[in-house]
């Protein structure tokens, strides 16, 4: 079925949603400039594994993923395939691998193209978030499948947040303009989860820089809800976090006894 001619997941009746096949895309094709000096981040190791196999086994760990599209640095592909290949990842699950672009739009976009036309229901998961819990992907794949057309992961914020304007010349204070009522405010994570012919139109439609697949979807004037997402489902953007994250990795081995 063509996307067009898919009818929309409040269209469909509750079986044919419960029918749905879910794929997931993960962009893994920066470079984690913020991270500093090294190989492209997703192809740093965490706790001995490179971070892209992490986030690979917690897209495959739900059983309403079947089929997780890699798209990897643009000269990677062939490192990441056989990344691939040398890990153990479930039977259950189909891998495709396909270059990437210069932005994350652009690297989610050459994802969405690679799709086979079975999948109506698309994940978008950062390889920088290792270590998101499958609860969390369930969640966001039951929402989709319920009937809304985006779903994000997100949690409260421990922060206040100002908003700024620019400072009037570099090194000068940056003046406060407002301050959003905190309790209304979340972090967004990911995967965030779509009904597909959603997402590939918002990625036709929307030009605009963004820095998630869910703010295109908003623009496109569309329903976007939030499931609660995990303190774990972080992501790993400075040297910091990669301390965290092995940190947390430590401790679910030390729980699950190897
Ligand atoms: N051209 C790009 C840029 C980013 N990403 C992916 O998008 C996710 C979130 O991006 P971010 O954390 O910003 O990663 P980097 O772009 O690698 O980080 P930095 O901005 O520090 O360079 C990452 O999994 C990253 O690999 C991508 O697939 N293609
Ligand atoms: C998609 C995202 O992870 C949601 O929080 C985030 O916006 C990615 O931002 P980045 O600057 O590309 O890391």
């Amino acid at each position: 079925m063509s996307d067009e001619s898919r009818p929309s997941p409040a269209e469909m009746p509750t079986d044919t949603r419960a029918n749905t096949r879910t794929a997931a895309v993960i962009p893994a094709a920066g470079r984690g400039v913020r991270l500093g000096p090294g190989a492209p981040k997703a192809l740093r190791a965490l706790g001995g594994t490179p971070m892209l196999i992490h986030a690979v086994r917690a897209m495959a760990a739900s059983r309403g993923v079947s089929l997780v599209v890699v798209v990897a640095p643009p000269d990677g592909a062939a490192e990441v395939k056989s990344l691939l290949d040398a890990h153990a990842l479930p039977e259950r699950t189909d891998f495709l691998v396909v270059p990437g672009g210069e932005t994350r739009q652009e690297s989610v976009r050459l994802g969405l193209e690679a799709l086979p036309p079975e999948y109506d229901i698309v994940l978008v998961h950062d390889a920088a978030r290792p270590l998101v819990p499958v609860d969390t992907v369930d969640a966001v794949i039951d929402a989709v499948r319920e009937g809304a057309p985006a779903v994000v992961p997100a949690v409260p914020l421990a922060d206040t947040v100002k908003q700024v304007e620019p400072a009037a010349a570099p090194g000068e204070p940056e003046p406060v303009v407002a301050t959003p009522e905190r309790a209304r405010l979340r972090a967004v994570q990911t995967p965030q989860g779509f009904d597909r012919a959603t997402l590939v139109r918002a990625h036709e439609t929307v030009t605009d820089d963004v820095t998630d697949d869910a703010s295109m979807v908003e623009q496109l004037g569309l329903a976007v809800v939030v499931v609660p997402g995990h303190e774990e489902a972080f992501k790993v953007t400075r040297p910091l976090d990669l301390v965290l994250a092995e940190a947390v990795l430590a401790r679910r081995r030390l729980n699950d006894g190897f």
